[in-house]
């Protein structure tokens, strides 16, 4: 007698680890992307139990060495690999055995005592080619009588198999899809049970329900799926194929023609590396620079220009051509593919990690046809860079960069006292409320007047706060601004000081993440402007340790970038899902795209919710969705939402799209009023946005939408000026969360600390002197 039954595994054997697991990812190619076989074990190749014709030598099997020898479980060698050699399966050839592996013998999990007959006969099945099973089990007519226990035994193994996670990835690999696989495996239980013979049956069940069963029945599953449902497969493979993303460099033929050199200015803000790039932008012929905000991309407009580099501006809003320019600033979405370059700048170049964004960055680097592409950013995406030019045979060169004078960190914070504020201080809040309760307690207690700069403020508007806070002859000295700072502004801050380090982030309240925080502390001290060295620090100490461990924290090493489908993926993905909702596709989209590791497919949630909002408007074409679907709207703003609702049907209806919204008649007297300025600024943004991303004609009031938003920007510039009144959110009603959220303790707003301290002064003379915002 012989303990068994045997595993079905094979074990591998290597006296190096690292052919282990070379062969277990030349292997998982295959049919095991899914499973991760532990370090000592793997499986079989070629492999046994799955039908020969699906058997594609592994790509690179070739690379493996003589040291790999294959073993079943009683340590025969199956086959031996050698130096370039594909793997031949061998005879079984008796070798030694390592006492290590006699141990896998047998299965501790349904361990049973088996006759020696029966063991040989069980290894007999499962030795047995599958396709040959199948084709038996379909020439039998009726099932052979089997006892009670088999019988239920069977019927459990096929339960479970029915419901395996793992056999419904393995299915995959051969275009079964899941949402099909139970379906299948229902179909196969059925099969299966209506014409099995005792030996089958008694093979099954001695090994059980679970995996072991699981991958001797899968092979036969394949045999009868390929049989029963080449339609279903066909369909399938189809649509997984129309959603392949993994190899997105294949994608722009005519940049890989090229032999493009790509220069990645690497470093921290403020270290030199968007002005060295923007010499080379200037000196070129022919010049485009890849900005991630509008705003930057009209700073360097103006700027260009200002130097006698005639030079045009691209954004989704606006399109402002410079006469006899050969020079472009745009935004990195709206960068043409098609044109040719000399030289090309992409800013900010780690936002291809963005996790909504970032495929912007990417289809920018991937698609530019330009004989030179400066990449300005921190070292985040530095190794990904690099596997991205590997996979491209672009020429890569690494200019590192320090910062021109050290970030200081001030350790004494304030205290909690706002009225510590200096000219030449940005505080920084995370949200529109805390900004204005800054504003209001410093505007209150101290002499010195307040700038704010915040994300849903036009470029306009922030670009004339920046103005404002620079010049010296006035009185707006201080800067509160959130962390719409970080980026693009050329601004002379003394001093960035953290009012917090945590921020909202639509679920609750998160620490603001260190390469956030370095970005917008780099902010202080900038070369050339009124304070060279920077200085920064936090409203409370608490929070100080916080922000030094994120400015001593080195960047992150990214391991994936961004991507998102072109609407032709879209469209030959949805040719494959006729009657399928376009907001249901994406969904399909996200769950069947196939991606190689160095790349993520963005979010696109803000996509999906105005994909739905927009499927009761009846005759747009995929294509006008999919389009109306990156329209800029703040999707938490339902006035705005409402408004492209509304233009979406006035266009579906082939009518010329109306702005259909009032002027306001004078600046914001209170804080709601602020807020209807803000909305409809981005109301108009969105219209601009839409009249250059569809026909235009059918967006007959550009001029007017031009005007209005020059006006509103106007007017919330005067707004700020004189703004001094209690903030309100947008989403009044619907409060935020303020309690600790992973360990960060959120100062308690400004209002409460007021009145904490009234109880306190109360109490105490000292703190009389102490204005605490
Ligand atoms: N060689 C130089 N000569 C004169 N001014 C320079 C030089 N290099 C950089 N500067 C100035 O220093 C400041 C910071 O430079 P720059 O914006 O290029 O830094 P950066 O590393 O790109 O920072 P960020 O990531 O914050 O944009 C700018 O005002 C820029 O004009």
């Amino acid at each position: 007698m012989a303990r068994g039954p045997a595993k079905r595994l094979l074990y591998l054997y290597s006296c190096k680890q690292n052919y282990l697991s070379g062969v277990r990812n030349c292997l998982s190619t295959r049919f095991l992307h899914h499973s991760q076989p532990s370090k000592s074990q793997i499986y079989p190749f070629p492999f046994p139990h799955v039908p020969k014709k699906l058997q594609l030598p592994p790509p690179h099997f070739t690379q493996l060495t003589k040291f790999c020898i294959f073993l079943d479980f009683h340590g025969h060698s199956l086959c031996t690999l050698s130096e370039n050699e594909k793997p031949v399966l061998k005879s079984t050839e008796s070798i030694q055995c390592k006492a290590d592996h006699e141990d896998m013998i047998c299965n501790p999990e349904t361990e049973t005592i088996v006759s020696e007959d029966e063991r040989l006969n069980f290894a007999k099945i499962a030795e047995r080619d599958p396709l040959e099973i199948y084709k038996e089990l379909k020439d039998t007519l009726k099932a052979e009588k089997q006892s009670r226990s088999d019988w239920d035994a069977l019927n459990e193994i096929f339960r479970c198999f029915s419901r395996s996670g793992w056999a419904s990835n393995q299915a995959l690999a051969v275009y079964i899809g899941s949402s099909f696989f139970p379906t299948a495996a229902h179909k196969f239980c059925s099969f299966f049970l209506k014409r099995c013979k005792t030996d089958l049956v008694k093979y099954l069940a001695s090994l059980g329900p679970g995996q072991e069963a699981e991958k001797f029945l899968f092979p036969i599953f394949v045999e009868f799926c390929m049989e029963e449902f080449p339609d279903e497969i066909k369909r399938f493979r189809k649509m997984v194929e129309s959603a392949d993303m993994t190899k997105p460099h294949t994608w722009f033929p005519f940049a890989r023609a090229m032999k493009r050199k790509i220069i990645y200015h690497c470093g921290p803000t403020n270290s030199g590396k968007t002005y060295n790039a923007l010499q080379r932008f200037m000196e070129a012929k022919k010049g485009v620079y890849c900005s991630p905000l509008r705003l930057l991309a009209m700073e360097v407009f103006d700027k260009v220009n200002a130097l006698g580099v005639y030079c045009s501006l691209l954004t989704g809003q606006e399109k402002k051509d410079f006469p006899f320019s050969n020079h472009v600033a745009c935004t990195v979405e709206m960068v043409s593919t098609d044109e040719l370059y000399d030289v090309a700048v992409i800013d900010e170049i780690q936002m291809m990690a963005d996790p909504c964004r970032g495929y912007a960055w990417t289809r920018a680097l991937l698609g530019l046809k330009a004989d030179e592409i400066h990449l300005c950013g921190d070292p985040s995406v530095l190794n990904v860079v690099r596997k991205i030019c590997s996979d491209t045979g672009d020429e890569l060169v690494e200019q590192h960069y320090e910062r021109f004078k050290p970030l200081v960190v001030e350790a004494k914070t304030f205290l909690g006292d706002l009225k510590k504020v200096r000219s030449g201080d940005c505080i920084v809040a995370f949200s529109r409320r805390e900004i204005f309760e800054v504003k209001l307690a410093i505007e209150k207690y101290t002499n010195h007047r307040c700038c704010v700069i915040y994300g849903a403020l036009p470029p306009e508007t922030r670009r004339q706060q920046a103005a404002l806070f620079n010049d010296q002859d006035n009185e707006f000295d201080v800067l509160v601004a959130s962390d719409a700072v970080g980026m693009g502004l050329n601004l002379n801050i003394r001093r960035i000081v953290f009012y917090n380090l945590a921020k909202y982030n639509g679920d609750k309240m998160v620490p603001v993440p260190a390469s956030q925080v370095k970005q917008i502390a780099g902010r202080a001290g900038r070369r050339g402007s009124r304070y060279p060295d920077g200085l920064t620090t936090t409203l409370h100490l608490e929070d100080l340790d916080y922000l030094i461990e994120c400015l001593k924290k080195p960047f992150d090493d990214v391991k994936r970038v961004g991507l998102f489908p072109f609407f032709e993926q879209v469209e030959l993905f949805a040719g494959q899902l006729p009657d399928m909702k376009f907001s249901k596709l994406l969904e399909k989209f996200g769950e069947n795209c196939r991606l190689d590791g160095s790349y993520f497919l963005c979010q696109h949630l803000h996509i999906k919710k105005i994909a739905n909002m927009l499927e009761r408007i009846q005759g747009l074409s995929l294509e006008d969705r999919f389009n109306f679907c990156f329209a800029p709207v703040n999707i938490r703003d339902p006035k705005a939402m409402y408004h492209l609702l509304r233009f979406a049907s006035s266009y579906a209806q082939k009518l010329p799209v109306n702005i259909a919204m009032g002027m306001p008649k004078c600046s914001a007297r209170n804080d709601s009023e602020l807020l209807d300025l803000e909305t409809r600024h981005q109301v108009l943004s969105m219209y601009l946005w839409l009249s250059n991303h569809f026909e235009e004609e059918r967006f007959p009031y550009v001029k007017k939408a031009e005007t209005m938003a020059t006006d509103i920007a106007q007017l919330l510039a005067e707004s700020l000026i004189k703004a001094n009144w209690k903030p309100e959110s947008r989403n009044a009603g619907k409060s935020k969360p303020q309690e600790k959220e992973d360990g960060y303790e959120r100062p308690m707003s400004l209002i409460k600390l007021r009145e904490g301290k009234r109880h306190e002064r109360s109490e105490n003379a000292e703190q009389l002197e102490k204005v605490t915002a």
